[in-house]
C-alpha cells in the first residue's frame, strides 16, 4: 500500500513536535525513521497509525485521505500492524491464540486467510521460528521470543503497512542481529510496507530500502542507505549517521584543505553544497589514515579503544576531538604524536 503524509504537523499545547513533514511510503518499501531522542519519530508512526490526529496536513492510504486536522480514521479502520518494544503480549494467552487474534477480529482480513485461520497461524509461526512454542504462555518465553510472537501477530492479518517503534531495543546485542536478519527475511517473503523507527543507525542502515533522518520535528535527508552515508546533505546527517568528523577549512572544487594546515590537499569528491559553502568537509573515521608526511591533521592521541578487529582511536588535533580507526597491528601509544590523511576516495 502506498502512503503519503503532506505537510503533516502535530502540535502539543503550545509545543510543535512536528513542523511540516513530506514523505511516501511507496508499496512494499521498508522505511527506517531515524533521529535524536525528541525529534518526533514516535509521534509520525502514531499518526500513521491513527492514535493522533494531525493539526495540519493529510495522510493518504491508497490515495484515499485517512487523517487531517477535522478527520482521522481510527487504528482499526486502518489496514495496519503494530509492533512496539514492549512486547505487549496479552498475559492470558497461548503463543498460538496471539498470532489467530487478528485473524478473528481485524476487519480487513481477507477471506482465504479467515476460512484458513489455523494454516495461517502455523505458517506464521514457521515464519518466525515458533512453531515448537505454539501452545506456550508469554510468561515462558524469552524476550527474543516474544518479539517474534509480536511480529507474527503483527503480520498475520496481511496488513498493508507495519509499524514498529524500536522493536529490538529491549534485546541483547545478539538477539538484535538476529531478528534484525529475520525481520528482512519476513519483509522479503512477505513484502508489506514497512515504517520502522529506531535509534540504531546501524539498524537503519543494514535494513531499509529508504532511510528518513529527523531532526526537532523536520526531516533532514531522505535517501538509500548509502545515500545518506556516502552523501549526507548536512553536518547533521553526517555526524549522526557516519559519526564524521566535521574538519573545518576551505575548499577549492573538489579539494579540502583543513585550516590547521592549510598546505594539505585531500581530494575528496561529491560532497553536498552544503558543506562547501560552511567550509567544513565530513570524514569518517575509516577514512583517517596514518600518515609519514609532513603535512595533515597533526595531533596527540588521548584515548584508544580495542574493538577486535580494529583499534578506534581518539586525537586532539588543535583542541578539537578527531576520531579515526585503524588496524590493531599499529602499536599506537596513548601520547603519540601522529599525522592523519584521508585515503582513497
Ligand atoms: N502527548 C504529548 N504531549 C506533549 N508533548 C508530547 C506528547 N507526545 C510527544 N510529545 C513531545 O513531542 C516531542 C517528540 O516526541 P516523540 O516521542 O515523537 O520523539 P521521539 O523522536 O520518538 O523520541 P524518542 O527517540 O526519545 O522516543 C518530544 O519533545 C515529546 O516530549
Amino acid at each position: 500500500m502506498k502512503t503519503e503524509l503532506i505537510e503533516i504537523k502535530k502540535q502539543f499545547g503550545t509545543f510543535q513536535a512536528l513542523k511540516g513533514i513530506n514523505l511516501t511510503i511507496e508499496d512494499g518499501e521498508f522505511v527506517a525513521i531515524v533521529g535524536p531522542s525528541g525529534c518526533g519519530k514516535t509521534t509520525l508512526l502514531r499518526l500513521l497509525a491513527g492514535f493522533e490526529t494531525p493539526s495540519d496536513g493529510q495522510i493518504l492510504m491508497q490515495q484515499e485521505i485517512v487523517a487531517s486536522k477535522t478527520n482521522a480514521l481510527p487504528p482499526e479502520k486502518r489496514n495496519i500492524g503494530l509492533v512496539f518494544q514492549s512486547f505487549a503480549l496479552w498475559p492470558h494467552m497461548k503463543v498460538k491464540e496471539q498470532v489467530m487474534f487478528p485473524l478473528k477480529h481485524h476487519r480487513f482480513v481477507r477471506p482465504e486467510l479467515k476460512k484458513n485461520s489455523e494454516a495461517r497461524v502455523t505458517e506464521m509461526l514457521n515464519i518466525v521460528g515458533l512453531s515448537h512454542l505454539a501452545d506456550r504462555m508469554p510468561s515462558e518465553l524469552s524476550g527474543g521470543q516474544k518479539q517474534r510472537v509480536a511480529i507474527a501477530r503483527a503480520l498475520s492479518a496481511s496488513p498493508s503497512l507495519l509499524l514498529m517503534d524500536e522493536p529490538l531495543s529491549s534485546l541483547d546485542a545478539k538477539l538484535r542481529v538476529e531478528l534484525r536478519n529475520e525481520i528482512q527475511l519476513i519483509h522479503q517473503k512477505i513484502k508489506t510496507s514497512i515504517v520502522y523507527v529506531t535509534h540504531d543507525q546501524s539498524e537503519a542502515l543494514a535494513m531499509a530500502d529508504k532511510i528518513v533522518v529527523m531532526k526537532d520535528g523536520l526531516i533532514e535527508q531522505i535517501g538509500t542507505p548509502e545515500e545518506i552515508y556516502f552523501y549526507p546533505q548536512t553536518e547533521f546527517v553526517a555526524s549522526f549517521i557516519s559519526k564524521a568528523n566535521l574538519i573545518e577549512g576551505s575548499w577549492n572544487g573538489d579539494y579540502f584543505s583543513p585550516s590547521t594546515s592549510p598546505s594539505t590537499r585531500w581530494y575528496y569528491p561529491n560532497v553536498a553544497d552544503s558543506f562547501k559553502q560552511s567550509g567544513v568537509c565530513p570524514v569518517r573515521p575509516e577514512q583517517l589514515q596514518l600518515s609519514k608526511d609532513s603535512d595533515g591533521l597533526c595531533g596527540e592521541v588521548k584515548n584508544l579503544l580495542f574493538q577486535g578487529r580494529e583499534v578506534s582511536c581518539i586525537v586532539n588535533v588543535n583542541g578539537k576531538e578527531i576520531h579515526f580507526i585503524t588496524g590493531i597491528h599499529n602499536s599506537l601509544k596513548i601520547g603519540d604524536h601522529v599525522t592523519l590523511n584521508v585515503t582513497n576516495l
